[in-house]
């Protein structure tokens, strides 16, 4: 059989690993190097050549995208189906092992998994069942905490508090949470790594199963593992699975979340013969962008060291923005992208990275009144708005009565005259008789512990959940959404608000329905459909992408860029305390992953990188003067040039390219500069802040000394410059 074709598109050294004889791998390479591109191949070339059934392989990848994405490429390179081969994320198989051995992993069947919003619910809860004040235990805190112990495979049992009061208490205090979720069914997503580690652990003949079962077994992004899911990989390989992983240490930015890029070495420890294979040509950026990328991180100590070279062109030098401020920054990309666009390439092939997400707002309302289409990727959005939230609940409710954190959310969403006195009554007896809240209400409704309209209120909603799960069961998926998010009083709720944010989230739920029509559970066939429908939303959540198809300004944070490519790349916010962000302060270590994760930025651009900073910033509310960051800096000057917009102002030439200056923009057609001083008759002297819109159209938005910002009609606000 002619396999050439498997080996088409790669370099010597990355055929040399894809048609390696099966045995343990390492490949550690840069960005851009394809190790991702070798990872796909190899897997074909495996199932082609050496005749390994698509059943006894596993693949483990950074995103749920990701593992489509690959599947797909598989699937039309070899004419194979894929439906044995188990790929997905850590999370993502984790948890389809806890659906197969549920019992074995002391689950019940309809557990459901929570996400951080949940879990910080469910703590709050626990801290006022155990007396605690919550200001001197704040949730996020203990949230953390107890993550971070999952993370590293410990349970409350495990941990010697010693003689360290605060460290006892935040063990009660993880210990009470465990048996709240327990006794909930619910499994939050640490669990669901530390369940399924366990449960391989525990069970020699679940573990005796898979070891048998994977042959082979390969990692993406391998410098991302944490402990608890590096030891997973160890007990799943056993000692006969061969195992690559390729990754690549400059680009660890899990630090801060317990990933371990230590894991590399360890892997070469515990893998014996496990062959290193680099590879050195990246294939993504042009050469200008590589050399910038590599410059910064040559700044960071104790890497494992690699070359990174490009044959291809040289291509545009980067650009850097000096933004007036976070308003002025938006509107220039935004710009840009429109200049892009126009010249007949795709919004797709642009992507804006952040450091933060807080900082989407201002770039989605520019995009927005630009008319751009744009969508957030991994950012935890369509299913962590409200109304899908609310919506996802009910369902929740239908598959298990149990789960107290979706009871929470809905008993009184829409209002039904359930109030907080009734609940805290409700919550108590669940306390203290150790039951779930819905077991706590039906034995004091029989006991007729409550009484009136909340009882009365109650019985209902019980009701009415019990109904729409027996009424529902047989119908479509999507019947069913459809059919609870209407009875449930969602819809009319949200109706009722009127309004455009009422109208989006009545579209928002007109979506879910359409989720619902194109999820296909064929895959998951130890599910209900609703049950497997619930546990892919609460795993993909903000991977989960409304209009898959369209054209689209990709906008994410800088940690869920990992592994992707754009032609065009803007990083904005480059400030010092924005990006390296304040927490990594003057700590080198976490500074030195602020500086991977700027490495990690700059590497998705393929043609074009631009750079963006602020002068001035309103975050969170508050208007701060950063300075330029200091990975700006570290590039080389031969690659950037800065840019001047359509400004008489000229810079003093001796003024270093980052230093504070003046701004330099200016309004193409209001006269007036960001930042200028101006006067109005009635309103006094201000300083101008931003303007939207051309011609007539245009508005102005002035900061006005003594009444603070109004936006005004620039035709009729007779601004004087002063
Ligand atoms: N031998 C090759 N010839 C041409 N193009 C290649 C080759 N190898 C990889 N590429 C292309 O180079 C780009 C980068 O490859 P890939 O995404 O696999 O790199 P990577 O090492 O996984 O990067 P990252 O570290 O960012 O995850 C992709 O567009 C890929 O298709
Ligand atoms: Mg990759």
């Amino acid at each position: 059989m002619d396999v050439s074709y498997l080996l088409d598109g790669l370099n010597d050294k990355q055929r040399d690993a894809v048609a390696a004889p099966p045995q343990h791998m390492l490949v550690l390479a840069g960005a851009g190097s394809g190790k991702t591109r070798v990872l796909v191949h190899r897997l074909a070339w495996l199932m082609q050549v050496e005749r390994v059934a698509p059943y006894s392989l596993l693949a483990v990848t950074f995103t749920n995208k990701a593992s489509q994405e690959m599947r797909g490429r598989i699937e039309s390179t070899i004419g194979v189906s894929l439906n044995n081969l188990w790929m997905g994320t850590f999370h993502g198989l984790s948890h389809r092992m806890l659906r197969a051995h549920y019992q074995e992993a002391n689950l019940p069947q309809s557990f459901q998994i929570i996400d951080s919003d949940d879990q910080h619910r469910l703590v709050k809860r626990v801290l006022k069942a155990l007396n605690l004040d919550e200001k001197h235990w704040p949730a996020k805190q203990i949230q953390w905490f107890i993550n971070a112990r999952k993370d590293e495979g410990q349970r409350p049992g495990m941990i010697d508090a010693g003689a360290d009061f605060s460290l006892q208490q935040m063990v009660k205090i993880y210990a009470a949470y465990q048996d709240m979720c327990d006794r909930a069914g619910l499994v939050d997503f640490a669990e669901i790594l530390l369940r399924s580690f366990e449960l391989l652990k525990t069970h020699d003949a679940v573990r005796n199963h898979y070891q048998q079962r994977f042959r082979h077994i390969l990692v993406d992004e391998f410098q991302d593992t944490n402990a608890i899911q590096y030891n997973w990989l160890r007990l799943l390989a056993g000692s006969s699975a061969k195992v690559m992983i390729v990754g690549d240490d400059d680009q660890s930015i899990y630090g801060w979340r317990g990933a371990k890029v230590e894991n590399i070495q360890q892997f070469l420890k515990d893998f014996a013969g496990a062959d290193t294979i680099r590879l050195e040509q990246n294939y993504r950026s042009t050469a200008t962008i590589l050399k910038a990328a590599n410059a910064v991180i040559s700044n960071n100590s104790g890497r494992l060291g690699k070359d990174l070279w490009t044959d291809g062109s040289e291509g545009e030098t980067i650009s850097s923005y000096n933004a007036f401020n976070e308003l002025d920054e938006a509107r220039f990309i935004v710009s840009r992208i429109r200049d892009w666009h126009n010249k007949g390439n795709p919004l797709t092939e642009s992507a804006i990275l952040y450091r933060n997400n807080a900082q989407s707002r201002v770039l989605e309302e520019a995009l927005i009144q630009e008319g751009l289409h744009y969508r957030i990727y991994g950012g935890l959005r369509f299913y962590e708005r409200q109304e899908i939230k609310d919506a996802l609940a009910y369902l929740r409710l239908l598959n298990n009565r149990q789960d107290d954190a979706a009871m929470e959310r809905v008993i009184n969403t829409p209002a039904r005259g359930i109030g907080e006195t009734t609940m805290n009554k409700v919550r108590q007896q669940a306390r203290a008789s150790q039951q779930t809240l819905w077991q706590a209400l039906e034995q004091m409704l029989a006991e007729k512990q409550l009484s009136g309209r909340a009882a009365n209120a109650i019985e209902q909603f019980m009701q009415l959940i019990t109904q729409l799960d027996t009424d529902l069961n047989e119908l479509p998926l999507h019947e069913q959404a459809e059919q609870v998010i209407k009875q449930s009083g969602l819809y009319a709720m949200y109706q009722a608000e009127k309004g455009e944010k009422a109208q989006t989230r009545i579209e928002n739920l007109n979506e879910l329905v359409t989720a619902c029509q194109n999820f296909d559970s064929v895959l998951q066939e130890e599910m209900t459909p609703l049950a497997a429908f619930l546990s892919q939303a609460a795993l993909e959540a903000g991977e989960y992408q409304a209009e898959e198809h369209s054209d689209a300004v990709q906008l994410m944070t800088l940690h869920s860029a990992k592994g992707l490519e754009f032609p065009l790349v803007f990083m904005c916010g480059l400030e010092e305390g924005m990006f390296p962000s304040q927490q990594s302060g003057d700590d080198p270590t976490r500074l030195e992953e602020e500086r991977r994760l700027c490495y990690v930025g700059m590497t998705r651009a393929m043609q074009k990188l631009y750079l963006c900073h602020a002068q001035s910033r309103r975050l969170y509310g508050q208007e701060q003067y950063p300075k330029p960051s200091r990975f700006l800096r570290e590039i080389p000057d031969d690659c950037v040039e800065e840019i001047r917009l359509t400004t008489q102002v000229s810079r003093p030439a001796q003024l270093n390219r980052y230093s504070h200056a003046a701004s330099h923009s200016a309004f193409e057609n209001t006269g007036f500069k960001l930042g200028q001083r101006v006067l109005h008759e009635k309103f006094g002297e201000g300083t101008v802040l931003n303007y939207e819109g051309s011609g007539p159209q245009s508005r102005i938005q002035v900061n006005f000394d003594q009444l603070g910002s109004k936006w005004l009609m620039t035709a009729y606000a007779r601004l004087e410059a002063v």
